[in-house]
């Protein structure tokens, strides 16, 4: 990626440089700062979600043990593009052939995306992992340590990158539009936190693209995703409730319009209210709402009309309401 490009994305802007800027991953982060001190380390395999620091933390760490000549001295593969092992051979060929210099005795090559690479593709690779192992050091990225093959998992030391919490999420969030004197609000972090889990690349995407629009508010949140927002669809829900059917349907109409919702969208996110708290009903009624929206989502997905469907539980809704 040109530098101009990665200056232009947050997410590459704000990646750690080094280890010690890393958010969460503590164990990890200990553990690999020890290959650091000692100046070695055997191959690594780093598993677990995405966005969570895996590539970061490969790179962060080739950054920490070589210095900031550190790009001479690290391979970066995409296991699932460069699928051929053919490609991966001969490039890491090419490149364990020159020497290292400096008091690291060894280079590295980063494998994104292991995971997807065939099981013979990773019998190959691990003959390759052999070949060159005294000039040579592999750190394996995946999101599923499982679908790596035995033989490979026990040539390398396993590192398990878990979700990333709430407060390190907008914790980081808040501290970029520092960086980038953004105003944001609280919950409109929040809401990205809520839409993107623990996943922090998808979460800075989300909050850049929310701050080009001005502010960091919970309506450009859930503009820029392109969803309602769940106060909004509260509102149609309470509406069909309270015999307001005509009104709500107007509403549901605009919303899909102004969000460029699809009738899914429109009841997946309502599902999602149905177990909010900020939606003041009983328990009865959360059941019988949930099953009509279980039915009504499999008419759509078995290609009956949108606005017919959803106008029917609005009807069932309104109906409920007048018990
Ligand atoms: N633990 C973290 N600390 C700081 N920033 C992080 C962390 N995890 C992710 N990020 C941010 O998210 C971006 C993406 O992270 P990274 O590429 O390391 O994810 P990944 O775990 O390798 O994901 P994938 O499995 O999708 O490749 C980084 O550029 C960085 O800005």
């Amino acid at each position: 990626m040109s530098a101009k490009i990665a200056e232009l994305l947050w997410v590459e802007k704000y990646r750690p440089k080094s280890l010690k800027e890393m958010v969460n991953q503590e164990e990890v982060v200990k553990r690999l700062m020890k290959f650091v001190e000692e100046k070695n380390m055997p191959h690594l395999l780093f598993a677990g979600p995405p966005g969570t620091g895996k590539t970061t933390a490969a790179l962060a760490l080739a950054h920490d043990l070589y210095g900031e000549d550190w790009r001479r001295y690290v391979l970066e593969l995409n296991a699932s593009d460069e699928r051929g092992i053919t490609v991966i051979r001969s490039k890491v060929k090419e490149f364990a052939r020159s020497k290292v210099s400096g008091d690291v005795p060894f280079k590295i090559v980063i494998l994104d995306e292991a995971d997807n690479m065939t099981a013979d593709a990773q019998q190959a690779l691990r003959r390759i992992m052999e070949m060159y192992v005294e000039t040579t050091r592999f750190i394996l990225i995946a999101n599923y340590a499982s679908k790596i093959i035995d033989p490979i998992q026990s040539r390398c030391a396993a590192f398990r990158f878990t979700q990333l919490k709430k407060e390190d999420v907008v914790g980081r969030l808040e501290w970029i539009c520092k960086q980038e004197n953004v105003t944001c609000h609280g919950d409109g972090l929040e809401a990205i936190y809520e839409i993107s889990g623990g996943d922090l690349r998808k979460s800075i995407n989300i909050l850049q693209a929310a701050a080009a629009l001005g502010e960091v508010t919970i309506s450009n949140v859930y503009k820029v995703v392109g969803l309602a927002h769940p106060k909004e669809i509260r509102e149609i829900i309470n509406l069909a409730l309270s015999g307001k059917f005509i009104e709500a349907r107007d509403r549901l109409r605009e919303l899909m319009v102004t969000y460029g919702l699809s009738g899914t969208d429109v009841l997946r996110q309502m599902h999602r209210e149905i177990f909010s708290a900020d939606l003041k009903i009983p328990e009865d009624l959360r059941v019988m709402i949930a099953d009509y929206i279980g039915e009504i989502h499999f008419r759509i997905v078995e290609g009956s009309d949108d606005e017919i469907q959803l106008t029917a539980l609005l009807a069932r809704l309104s109906l409920l309401g007048k018990r």
